[in-house]
């Protein structure tokens, strides 16, 4: 017989875990199930600790940054503190007890172990704390992702790292590969870098961050260069082996890049094949979740986070759990709407994004129009000096006469992108924002520069 409930909710990471707490402490009964840790792949294994690794990797470099500016210092890295503070601080040795609390404290039942559905409503649960469950008023699948492994020949048989062997880390490594020069793969590199690893980064596409606009691709490049990191762009793995101490990474030019550890950092994917999908007509083996504006996939099951395809964001994830909390507590409110999701690569400069770049824009048809702004030609920049990279590009659909995206890279790359959010969300003027006062001497003020650059800049076409 299976017990009755009103909410199940599998996969309790960032959004699994808003949707229950949220709808438990609204008085419902509400059930989490959870196959690993509560909390999810950002407080363990993710955003969390890297933020953590990355915070210890810029006061390495800022204390670099001293002579010549500010006198001198000796600079000693040290991976202990940082392993340290891992264990302590961010994850509890990995022991997610204090969130499992928070949920049970919220008047939340958490059932560890694997869930699936098995028809409309109707959820099994395999583990410790199995069971089966049948949700009066709707299962929320929050399920995430995981590291995806591209077919390179001899990847698969060797024992590559992932985000979690990284964070996990109780010494960096003497050198180490990274395969793919995205988000995870750069953040990772240049922290290690900066703790003394040689690191070199493997990327197939032509640039790095191939997914944002070139110039924050080839700007990292160059500032990876000064940390110690090669990143070679345009290169595809042909092959993987893996002796004694030493991963071989065989590319296509026929270069062997060798290193004692390998890090597999090319991107995650949404696995739905053990999820019983089918038992409510739903394919298994589609890429993401399929959800409608207001995130349901199907009548009374809805998804929520990575495993829908939006965006592998936290902040996605909450932002969708906040849309399911109100669809399943029948309160109004707007539908899913991804016109201003930003991004932030906590790369030192920090690459903010929001929108769509320019070749999206064009892309999807529109007249377009860019203004492109550097950093290091600010009053702010030029102040910074040691450390100021960056730039500011917008893009304008000139039609409309508004952002519809903008990168703003920098020492504060990922705030100064706020205010341009603001103007990409709400579809605010170009014109308007050129009449605006942006404070001396912020970085944000580059934005007023590449405003300016917009009204000179390129011919619409
Ligand atoms: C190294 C790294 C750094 C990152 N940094 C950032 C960052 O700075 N900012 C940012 O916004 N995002 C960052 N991310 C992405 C962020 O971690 C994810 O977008 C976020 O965790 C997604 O939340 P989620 O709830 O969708 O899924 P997840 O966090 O993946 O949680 C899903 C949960 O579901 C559980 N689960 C899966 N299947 C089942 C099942 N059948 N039954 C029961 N439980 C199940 C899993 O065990 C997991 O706990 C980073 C990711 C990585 C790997
Ligand atoms: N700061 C943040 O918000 C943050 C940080 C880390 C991760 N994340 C999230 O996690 C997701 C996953 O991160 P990621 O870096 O693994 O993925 P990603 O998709 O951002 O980057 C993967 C990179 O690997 C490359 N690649 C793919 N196959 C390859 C191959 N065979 N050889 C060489 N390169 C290859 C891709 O071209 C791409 O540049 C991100 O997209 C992001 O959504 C966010």
């Amino acid at each position: 017989m299976a017990e009755q409930v009103d909410v199940v909710v599998i996969g309790m990471g960032p959004g699994g875990e808003h949707v229950a707490g949220r709808l438990a402490e609204s008085g419902l009964s509400v059930v989490g199930v959870e196959a690993e840790l509560v909390g999810g792949e950002c407080p363990y294994w993710g955003c969390v600790p890297s933020k953590m690794m990355i915070r210890a990797g810029n006061l390495l470099a800022e204390a670099r940054r001293v002579p010549g500016m500010a006198g001198a210092v000796r600079v000693e890295p040290d991976w202990a503190p940082v392993a340290g503070r891992i264990r302590d601080e961010a994850t509890d040795d990995w022991n997610d007890q204090v969130a499992a609390d928070r949920f049970t404290g919220k008047g939340g039942r958490l059932a560890r172990g694997r869930g699936r559905l098995a028809g409309p409503g109707r959820v099994v649960v395999d583990g410790p704390g199995g069971g089966e469950f049948q949700a009066r008023l709707g299962v929320v699948v929050a399920t995430g992702t995981k590291p995806s492994v591209p077919p390179v020949p001899g990847l698969a048989e060797v024992p590559f790292w992932t985000n979690r062997d990284v964070v996990a880390a109780k010494e960096v490594p003497r050198s180490l590969t990274v395969l793919g020069g995205g988000a995870i793969g750069l953040e990772l590199a240049q922290v290690l870098a900066r703790f003394g690893t040689r690191v070199e980064v493997v990327e197939a596409m032509a640039g790095l961050l191939p997914s944002e606009e070139p110039e924050a691709g080839e700007l990292l490049v160059k500032v990876l260069r000064r940390d110690g990191v090669v990143a070679r762009t345009g290169a595809r793995a042909t092959g993987v082996r893996h002796h004694g101490d030493t991963f071989t990474v065989t590319l296509e030019s026929g270069d062997d890049v060798t290193a004692d550890r390998l890090l597999v950092a090319t991107g995650r994917r949404v696995d739905l094949t053990d999820l019983g999908l089918e038992t409510v007509g739903l394919d298994p083996g589609a890429r993401a979740l399929p959800v409608d504006g207001r995130l349901l996939a199907a009548p009374g099951l809805w998804g929520v986070g990575d495993v829908t395809g939006h965006g592998a964001f936290t902040h996605v994830a909450m932002y969708e759990a906040e849309i399911v909390v109100r669809a399943v507590l029948g309160e109004p409110g707007p539908a899913a709407d991804y016109r201003a999701l930003p991004r932030v690569t906590f790369t030192d400069p920090e690459v903010g994004a929001v929108g769509l770049t320019e070749r999206q824009a064009r892309e999807k048809g529109l007249r377009v129009r860019t203004g492109l702004a550097q950093v290091p030609a600010s009053t702010r920049g030029w102040i910074h000096k040691a450390g100021n990279e960056g730039l500011v590009k917008l893009v304008e659909d000139v039609d409309r006469g508004v952002l519809v995206g903008a990168t703003t890279i920098g020492p504060a790359g990922g705030e100064v992108m706020y205010g341009l959010a603001v103007a990409v969300q709400a579809g605010v003027p170009v014109e308007a924002l050129r009449h605006m006062i942006y404070a001396y001497p912020t970085f944000h003020r580059g934005v007023e520069e590449a405003l300016a650059d917009l009204r000179s800049g390129d011919t619409p076409e």
